[in-house]
C-alpha cells in the first residue's frame, strides 16, 4: 500500500516536473484543483520549452523501465496519436542497468534444478543484453552447441503488478474527466499493455511460440527460428540456440556484405503475409533488435527471428475483412468498404451505409494523391479504424495488432530499400486468398467439414446457390480494378466466381453420394452404390475437370 502512494507521489511529482498538465482537461476540473496544479505546474516551466511529445518521453524515461515499456506500447497506436508524440515514444529505447551475473545463475539453479556448472559446459556470467523484463547469457552445452540463456528479471511480476494497477486508476481518471481522454481509450491502452507485458512475463509460452514459427518455416529460405532446448526452459529461463546473423539496422554492415537491399526488403513483407494469409500466425513485436540477417547468401539474404513473445493470430473472418477491404480500397470502392462493415455488422445495424461511405472516403481519398507504390496499407488500417471506431465498431485486438505489425514491416522495408513497391509483394498473397476462398480446395475442405449437416440440409442448397448467386452478380459490378495489378486481380476473382456454381453443384453431388453410402441410410445395397458412384463422379467432374 505504502509503495503505491509512494508510486502514484512520483508520477505526480513527474507530471509536474516534465510540464504534461498540456496533457490534463485543466476546464473540467474544480477551480481548487486547478489553482493548486496551475502553482505547482509553474515549477517546471524550464521544460515548457520542449514540445509536448518530447516531455513526455522524457516524463517516462525517468519513471522507469516498465513506463519506457509502456510507452513504446503506446507509440505504436498511431491509431490513437498524433504522429509527433508517436514519433517521440518511438525513440523510447529500454536502457536498463543489468542484474547481477549470480543473482540470473541463482535462478536458473532454481529453475532448472541442477547448478550451472552441470548444465552448461560454460556459461558467462557476463550479460550479453539487458532489457526491463528479462536478461540474456550465453553459454555452451556439454554437447558443444552455443545457446543464449535468457532469464526473467526477479521480482518483476511484482513490480508490473503494482504498475499495471496504476495505470488503470490513472487511465480510468482520465476517460472519466474529459470527452478527449475518453477517445484516446486509455483504458484499452492499458489493458493492450497489459496482455503484452503479461505475455513477455512468461518464457514457456515464448518458448512455445517459437517452436511453432519455427514448424512454420522449416525448409524456407526466408526466414530462419533459432531452436529452442526444451529440456532447459521454464517459465523464468530458456535455451536457445545462439545465431550470429547482422542486426538488421545496421545497413552499413549489410551493404558491406553486399546485401541485395530489394530482396531483403520485398523478403520482409513477402514473410509478414505469409504468416499472416498462410499460417494465421505472427510474430507481432518486429522491432529492429529482434530481426537479424543471415547473409550466408547476399542475393537472397535470409531473416532470423528472435524474441516471439508477442505473437497474433487471425482466424478467417479476419483475414477477409482484411483483404476485402484492402482490396476495396485500392479500387476506391468506398460504397464497398461502407457495405462490408454495415451487412456483417461489425458497425451497428442501421449504420447510414452513405455516411460511412463519406467518412471513409474523406479519410482515404487523400492518400491516392501519392503513387500506388507509396501508399501505407499500415495508413490504410490506421484511416479504416479511426472511421469505424467512430461509427461504434469494436476494432479487434487482434487486427490493431496486425496494424501495429504492418506499420513496423512497411518502416523496415522503406527503410532497406526506399522504392519498396509493398502492393505489388502483397497483391499475389490477396489473391491467392481470394482464389483459395472460393477454388475447390476450400469447397472441398468445407465439404468435409460440413458435410454431415448437410445430410439434412440439402433440400434447401437450390436457394442457398440462388442467393450466392445473386450476391455474386450484386458484386461482379463492383470489381473496377484501378491499376493493372488490381485489373489481373479482378479477372481472377471473376473467373473464380463463375466457377462457383459449377463447384456448388459438384459439392451437392458429393454430398448426396456421400449421403447414400452411409449404411444408416441403404436399404437397397446395389442401388446405393451405382447412385453414390454415379454422384461421386459427376461431384469430382464438376469439383476439378469442369474448372
Ligand atoms: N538466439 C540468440 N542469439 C544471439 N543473440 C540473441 C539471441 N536471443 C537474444 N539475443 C540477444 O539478446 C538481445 C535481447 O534479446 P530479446 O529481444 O529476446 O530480449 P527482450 O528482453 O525481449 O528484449 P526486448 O524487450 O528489448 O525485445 C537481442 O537483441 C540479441 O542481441
Amino acid at each position: 500500500m505504502l509503495t503505491s502512494v509512494l508510486r502514484l507521489l512520483r508520477i505526480i511529482f513527474t507530471v509536474i516536473r516534465f510540464r504534461l498538465d498540456v496533457f490534463i482537461p485543466f476546464a473540467l476540473l474544480p477551480w481548487y484543483i486547478r489553482c493548486t496544479l496551475g502553482l505547482v505546474c509553474s515549477i517546471g516551466r524550464k521544460r515548457a520549452s520542449k514540445n509536448k511529445g518530447e516531455r513526455l518521453r522524457l516524463a517516462l524515461e525517468s519513471l522507469g523501465p516498465i513506463f519506457v515499456k509502456f510507452g513504446q506500447i503506446l507509440s505504436t497506436r498511431r491509431d490513437l496519436l498524433d504522429d509527433e508524440i508517436a514519433d517521440e515514444l518511438a525513440k523510447l529505447q529500454d536502457k536498463v542497468p543489468a542484474f547481477s551475473g549470480q543473482v540470473a545463475q541463482a535462478i536458473i539453479e532454481r529453475d532448472l534444478k541442477a547448478p550451472v556448472s552441470e548444465l552448461f559446459a560454460e556459461f558467462s556470467v557476463e550479460p550479453l543484453a539487458s532489457a526491463s523484463i528479462a536478461q540474456v547469457h550465453t553459454a555452451t552445452l556439454h554437447s558443444g552447441e552455443d545457446v543464449i540463456v535468457k532469464v526473467i528479471r526477479p521480482k518483476i511480476e511484482k513490480t508490473i503488478g503494482k504498475d499495471i494497477k496504476l495505470l488503470y486508476t490513472l487511465a480510468n481518471l482520465v476517460a472519466n474527466i474529459s470527452e478527449d481522454g475518453r477517445r484516446l481509450r486509455p483504458v484499452e491502452v492499458v489493458t493492450d499493455y497489459e496482455y503484452t507485458i503479461l505475455d513477455e512475463l512468461d518464457l514457456a509460452k515464448e518458448a512455445a511460440n517459437t517452436g511453432l514459427l519455427q514448424r512454420n518455416f522449416v525448409g524456407s529460405d526466408l526466414l530462419y527460428v533459432p531452436q529452442i532446448y526444451w529440456d532447459y526452459s521454464h517459465r523464468n529461463v530458456m535455451v536457445m540456440e545462439r545465431i550470429y546473423g547482422i542486426p538488421v539496422a545496421d545497413i552499413p554492415a549489410l551493404n558491406k556484405a553486399n546485401v541485395n537491399m530489394k530482396c531483403l526488403a520485398e523478403r520482409g513483407v513477402e514473410i509478414f503475409f505469409t504468416q499472416v494469409f498462410s499460417h494465421s500466425f505472427f510474430h507481432a513485436d518486429m522491432h529492429p533488435g529482434n530481426i537479424f540477417v543471415d547473409v550466408s547468401n547476399p542475393e537472397k539474404p535470409k531473416y532470423i527471428a528472435i524474441d516471439c513473445a508477442i505473437m497474433g493470430s487471425l482466424d478467417d473472418a479476419d483475414k477477409n475483412y482484411l483483404a476485402r477491404n484492402l482490396l476495396a480500397f485500392f479500387q476506391r470502392d468506398y460504397r464497398l468498404v461502407a457495405e462490408l462493415h454495415v451487412e456483417s455488422g461489425w458497425v451497428p445495424k442501421g449504420t447510414p451505409v452513405h455516411a460511412f461511405e463519406s467518412a471513409i472516403r474523406s479519410v482515404c481519398e487523400p492518400m491516392f494523391a501519392k503513387p500506388l507504390k507509396d501508399i501505407s496499407f499500415g495508413q490504410v488500417l490506421i484511416g479504416l479504424f479511426q472511421t469505424a471506431r467512430r461509427f461504434n465498431m469494436e476494432v479487434q485486438p487482434q487486427l490493431v495488432l496486425l496494424e501495429k505489425t504492418l506499420l513496423n514491416i512497411e518502416g523496415l522495408g522503406r527503410q532497406l530499400y526506399p522504392d519498396l513497391d509493398l502492393w505489388v509483394t502483397a497483391k499475389p498473397f490477396l489473391e491467392h486468398w481470394m482464389r483459395e476462398q472460393m477454388g475447390p480446395k476450400r469447397v472441398m475442405e468445407e465439404a468435409r467439414k460440413q458435410a454431415p449437416q448437410w445430410a439434412g440440409q440439402l433440400p434447401q442448397i437450390p436457394n442457398l446457390i440462388f442467393t450466392a448467386l445473386s450476391q455474386m452478380s450484386h458484386q461482379d459490378e463492383r470489381i473496377q480494378a484501378q491499376t493493372e495489378a488490381i485489373d489481373q486481380l479482378g479477372k481472377e476473382l471473376k473467373k473464380s466466381r463463375k466457377n462457383l456454381p459449377f463447384r456448388l453443384l459438384g459439392v451437392m453431388c458429393l454430398g448426396a453420394a456421400w449421403v447414400f453410402t452411409d449404411p444408416a441410410s441403404m436399404e437397397h445395397l446395389l442401388t446405393a452404390d451405382l447412385t453414390s458412384l454415379g454422384l461421386f463422379l459427376a461431384g469430382l467432374y464438376l469439383l476439378v475437370l469442369k474448372p
